[in-house]
């Protein structure tokens, strides 16, 4: 499928759809986040490093507790075993990233349906879109707490990419503010469904590769759930791709397109995508759990070297999100 779209990002995101080769002598730099404020300067400039070279980094000692983590995938759970009559009553709202999908995205490299369902939480946008007390008792509390963490600990890492960019320390921070209406940040829960497994990886993908649209993505991986595959966006042509082990204990971390635009390409958007299970691998269902620092809509987002138009967060945000779902919109 070769459509041709407006924003630069995603022309470049149809030419990477097959399947490449596995390859392992990537480094994949865990950062040690503990004593944070003490060790700032270091923890800043390693998390540049990771950030320029490849976009693609894991977190250690994150102060995200692993009772909240496994807390957060046990709520995903229990959303998903809901029968589809139920989630089927919270569906994603056309344009908006928030409630309920189920094989309605199709990346721009694939052309194909990606086999998941997906829950987005959006603050501000979910109204109608939460199940009942009844029917899940505590889930939006517990979600939105989870969710709490996670901004905070995005934020921090955010904060270390502001000061190299010679913004103040808070400049992304205030940029995706939650205490205003026009927050578009979002929690999204993910559950691959159960698959026969592949011989050979042909043109159906758990998730297509792409780029995030956003600034960082927090990426929970769930023990023994694998097939998560990254390669940095500067070798995409090479289709070289090396597996991410799924570890508990790590939050693994990409950039998105909206921080490589705003830091005028000095952070790297990465390259990812989440491949069939082969048959003699685990084919059961796949959780895991995204955290997307997306700026507020009313943002401006522009370089410290201008190297880009400026463009509102929303306005960019919105091209992407009409290239991805089957209804166009
Ligand atoms: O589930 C995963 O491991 C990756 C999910 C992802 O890349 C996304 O939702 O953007
Ligand atoms: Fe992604």
């Amino acid at each position: 499928m070769t459509a041709s779209y407006t924003l630069e990002e995603l022309n470049r995101e149809t030419t990477f759809g097959a399947a490449g080769q596995e390859v392992d002598d990537r480094e994949i730099r865990i950062i040690d986040m503990s004593h944070f404020e003490s060790r700032r300067e270091e923890i800043r400039e390693q998390l540049w490093q990771a950030a320029t070279e490849t976009g693609f980094f894991q977190l250690s000692q994150h102060g995200i507790s692993q009772t909240d983590i496994e807390a957060a995938f046990s709520e995903s759970e229990r959303f998903f075993n809901l029968p589809d009559s139920i989630k089927g009553q919270y569906p994603r709202p056309k344009g908006i990233n928030a409630g309920w999908e189920s094989r309605s995205q199709i990346r721009p490299s694939t052309g194909t349906k990606d086999q998941k369902e997906s829950y987005q939480i959006t603050q501000y946008h979910m109204d109608n879109l939460w199940p009942t007390e009844e029917e899940l008792p505590d889930f939006q509390a517990n979600t939105l707490a989870f969710e709490k963490q996670c901004w905070d600990l995005g934020m921090k890492v955010l904060s270390c990419f502001a000061e190299k960019l010679g913004f103040d320390t808070d400049f992304f921070r205030q940029a995706h503010d939650p205490h205003q209406t026009d927050y578009q940040s979002t929690l999204r829960l993910l559950h691959y469904y159960p698959t026969k497994g592949v011989t050979e990886q042909g043109n159906i993908w758990r998730a297509g590769a792409h780029t995030d649209f956003d600034c960082l993505t927090l990426l929970f991986q769930h023990e023994g759930h694998g097939g998560l595959q990254v390669c940095p966006g500067e070798e995409a042509e090479s289709q070289r791709w090396t597996n991410i082990p799924p570890r508990g204990d790590v939050i693994t971390c990409n950039i998105g397109d909206m921080l490589m635009r705003w830091s005028d390409d000095q952070l790297k958007s990465n390259l990812h995508r989440v491949r069939q299970p082969r048959i003699d691998e685990y084919c059961g269902s796949r959780h895991s759990i995204a955290f997307f620092c997306q700026a507020n809509k009313s943002q401006i987002i522009q370089g410290p070297n201008k190297r880009y138009h400026a463009i509102r967060a929303d306005d960019f945000l919105n091209q992407r999100i009409q290239a991805n779902f089957v209804d166009n919109k």
